[in-house]
């Protein structure tokens, strides 16, 4: 029935059509080599900053989440995928954010699993995320959802990386475990979802709220049972070679970068700390952000400021640049920032934002083009050394809002 010469395989059932495949692997396989020969190369695409997802598919008991989560003697794909990308972390100098998240989808609803509580998620955005500086943290976030899971309900696990090594990069990964395709119960969503795969339309909940974590790379794996007929197999067959001609384009929901809103405060921490040293409930915090952050090696750290200017990189502005000048002109202060659209090649700038501040009075005015400010008069308040913060601050928006 199989053919595998490598690297396309040639499957042919009762219709003697051939389905070809990048890999296939045998009933003695082991989940190692697996995750060694097809998980392995896209987790060093993630670490170069893409986002992938894994999907599982098959019938209900072929093994989708024994490839997928495993068990203590034989770990799936996703514990084998957090260790490695721990170990890569220890050999990478950088600064790492690693959060997760674990959604389950179950009968037009959808759960969280992390949370223990049944709460439905009404938007990607706002799905919870947990923070975990270690491989046993997210193992045990997975095994804990495991355990909460409704019988044949369809589960994510996304890990979202965000480094700041000489580059800043949001990468995330993605496992999808779907429900049985032989799984009445869960049929109907299964179909939407390969639909709205191969049509990139989004139409329903569960459809968007897939489409928004979903990424537009896919790898698939079928998990097929050796005396399965080719009554579920071939519609499956079908659909993976149907994926792989479709140029998968789905929106992407832009998210913030949580590890430059981290260092962001712990800037702002540090100079609140300078002036209130006593203050325990500042220092605890600061504590407590600054554990998230995982940090390897000591050698090509950013400073804020270049992170920062970084975070444009994320939102594809890769051709602005944001510098703040403060200039002293007799009882003035000035401090404007200049939005350069190539600083390589110096072109003119269009958005500006200047800010005028007599040194005596106190009081200035704020023009800008970016935001409805134009001339709007302004305080003072604390002393320049705090305004420069602040306006470090608003650097930051600017960006967000380019
Ligand atoms: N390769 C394997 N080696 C040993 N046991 C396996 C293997 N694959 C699956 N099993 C066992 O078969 C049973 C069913 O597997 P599993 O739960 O992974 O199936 P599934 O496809 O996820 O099912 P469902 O559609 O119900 O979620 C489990 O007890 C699992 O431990």
């Amino acid at each position: 029935m199989w053919e595998i010469p490598s690297p396309t395989v040639l499957l042919s059932v009762c219709d003697n059509k051939h389905y070809s495949f990048d890999k296939a692997f045998g009933v003695n396989c082991l989940t190692q080599k697996i995750f060694n020969e097809a998980i392995v190369p896209i987790i060093m695409k993630v670490m170069r900053g893409e986002k992938l997802s894994v999907l599982a598919f098959g019938l209900k008991n072929s093994g989708k989440t024994f490839t997928i989560s495993g068990t203590k003697v034989y770990p799936g794909i996703l514990p084998l995928a957090i260790d490695y990308l721990f170990e890569y972390i220890s050999g990478n100098a950088g600064e790492y954010l690693i959060s997760c998240s674990y959604t389950e989808l179950y009968r037009d609803t959808i759960f969280n699993l992390i949370s223990g509580e049944v709460t439905e998620i009404k938007s990607s955005q706002n799905q919870r995320k947990e923070i975990c500086t270690s491989a046993k943290q997210l193992k045990n976030i997975m095994s804990i959802g495991n355990t909460r899971k409704h019988e044949n309900s369809h589960s994510i696990f996304t890990i979202v990386i965000e480094s700041l090594g000489h580059n800043l990069s949001v990468s995330s990964l993605s496992f999808f475990d779907m429900a049985g395709l032989d799984c009445l119960e869960a049929a109907k969503s299964t179909e939407s979802i390969k639909a709205m795969i191969l049509q990139n339309k989004p139409k329903g909940k569960i459809e968007k709220f897939v489409a928004s974590i979903l990424n537009s790379q896919l790898v698939v794996l079928a998990t097929i049972p050796v005396d399965s007929d080719n009554l579920y197999f071939t519609p499956l067959f079908r659909f993976m070679e149907r994926l792989r001609c479709v140029d998968i384009q789905l929106q992407q929901v832009r998210s913030n970068s949580m590890l430059i809103e981290i260092k962001q405060r712990l800037e702002l921490l540090k100079n609140e700390i300078k002036e209130s040293p006593e203050n325990e409930c500042l220092i605890a915090e600061y504590e407590s952000l600054e554990s998230m952050i995982i940090i390897s090696g000591d050698s090509s750290r950013m400073s804020f400021e270049e992170s920062i200017a970084q975070e444009s990189a994320i939102k594809n502005i890769e051709h602005f640049d944001v510098k703040l000048n403060h200039q002293v002109n007799e009882n003035q202060h000035m401090f404007d920032f200049d939005i350069i659209k190539d600083p390589a090649v110096g072109l003119p700038h269009d958005e500006w934002l200047r800010l005028i501040i007599d040194q005596d009075s106190k009081i200035g005015s704020l023009r800008s083009s970016l935001t409805n400010a134009n001339d709007e008069n302004f305080t003072l308040k604390g002393d320049l050394e705090r305004l420069k913060i602040e306006l470090n601050d608003l650097k930051y928006k600017i960006l967000s809002a380019l």
